[in-house]
């Protein structure tokens, strides 16, 4: 059941920036997008076309998209949380767009300004019109192990958003724990109610490691036969919109995990470390992951 091959989606240049508070300029997310497909990421998550006013950092977006030096076989994807969003980055041509609900009613508010039915109307449109341009959609469910607000989150919540962006034709079902607080067999749980809905190519999970579960629960979803995830190059990110949430699990670390499960990624994790400390360096602080530190520290002797 374990698989043998697992696709991971670096969200570090839009989750991973987003809650900067010193702006980092479009060539260095440029850099970090051109250092992420050498290392062999086949998919990056780019930018976010969302308010401005609400994540100061994502509103350089058109010019990253432009930015950009785009190679076959890699798939750029976009956040578009409404028909605005969808059409300003519909002309910078994204190979997916991510629409994101939360399993929870307060963080809908606090993350989009909505109610979880609003959300779903939202989104209904943008599905329709990125199917009719061919772009595939993908669904991030936040808070699905838990939520800032409303604390416990039950895996019959997660079942019924995950219905509910089923339903108006989302084409993948992302499961994220946004602050970090699920550990193995919650995750399962959750997982297996996302899975009562998609097929296992559809389901992927994201995991932030405020509580240092991030990589158990990966493991967790292994077991499960799940083989997408997402995951931050040096460990960078966070949700504005989520106080006190650390960065997504470092993609070094999953790496390195995979590596020595016998899982292959296609990814270079020398390279991979490059692109860790490159961006570390423009924000001018180390690595948040493990993985990266150590691989570092090596190097240096
Ligand atoms: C969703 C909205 C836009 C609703 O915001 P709203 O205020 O309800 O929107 P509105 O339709 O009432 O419009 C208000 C203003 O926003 C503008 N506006 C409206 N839409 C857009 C747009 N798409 N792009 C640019 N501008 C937009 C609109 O034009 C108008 O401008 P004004 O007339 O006042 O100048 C807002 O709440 C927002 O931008 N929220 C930010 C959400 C966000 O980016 N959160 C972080 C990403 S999610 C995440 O990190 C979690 C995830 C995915 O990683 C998984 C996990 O770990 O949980």
């Amino acid at each position: 059941m374990m698989p043998t091959h697992v696709t991971l989606v670096d969200v570090g240049p839009r989750d991973g920036l987003q809650n900067e508070k010193e702006p980092v300029s479009t060539e260095h997310k440029a850099q970090l997008v051109a250092m992420l497909q050498a290392a062999g990421l086949k998919e990056i998550e780019v930018t976010s076309f969302v308010s401005p006013k609400w994540v100061p950092q994502m509103a350089d977006n058109l010019a990253v998209m432009a930015a950009i030096q785009r190679q076959p076989g890699v798939r750029y994807s976009v956040l578009t949380p409404n028909m605005k969003g969808l059409e300003a980055a519909l002309p910078t041509k994204p190979d997916e767009i991510v629409v994101f609900a939360a399993a929870s009613e307060a963080f809908s508010q606090k993350n989009i300004n909505c109610s979880i039915a609003e959300s779903i109307a939202r989104f209904a449109p943008v599905v329709e019109f990125a199917h009719a341009a061919g772009i595939k959609v993908r669904g991030a469910l936040s808070c699905a192990l838990g939520c800032p607000y409303e604390g416990e989150i039950s895996a019959d919540q997660v079942e019924h958003v995950v219905r509910l962006m089923k339903d108006i034709g989302v084409d993948h079902m992302g499961v994220a724990d946004t602050i970090g607080v699920g550990t193995p067999r919650k995750v399962q749980a959750a997982m297996e109610r996302a899975l009562k809905h998609y097929p296992l190519v559809e389901v992927s999970g994201h995991f932030h490691d405020t509580y240092g579960q991030a990589l158990s629960n990966i493991y967790a979803c292994l077991e499960l036969g799940v083989h997408n995830f997402d995951a931050s190059v040096a460990g960078l990110g966070g949700c504005p919109y989520a106080k006190g949430a650390t960065g997504n699990v470092a993609t070094e670390d999953v790496v390195f995990m995979l590596n020595g499960l016998g899982i292959d990624t296609g990814i270079d994790i020398d390279k991979l470390v490059d692109a860790g400390a490159f961006i570390s360096g423009v924000l001018g602080r180390p690595p948040v992951s493990r993985v990266g530190r150590a691989l570092l520290a090596k190097r240096a002797g």
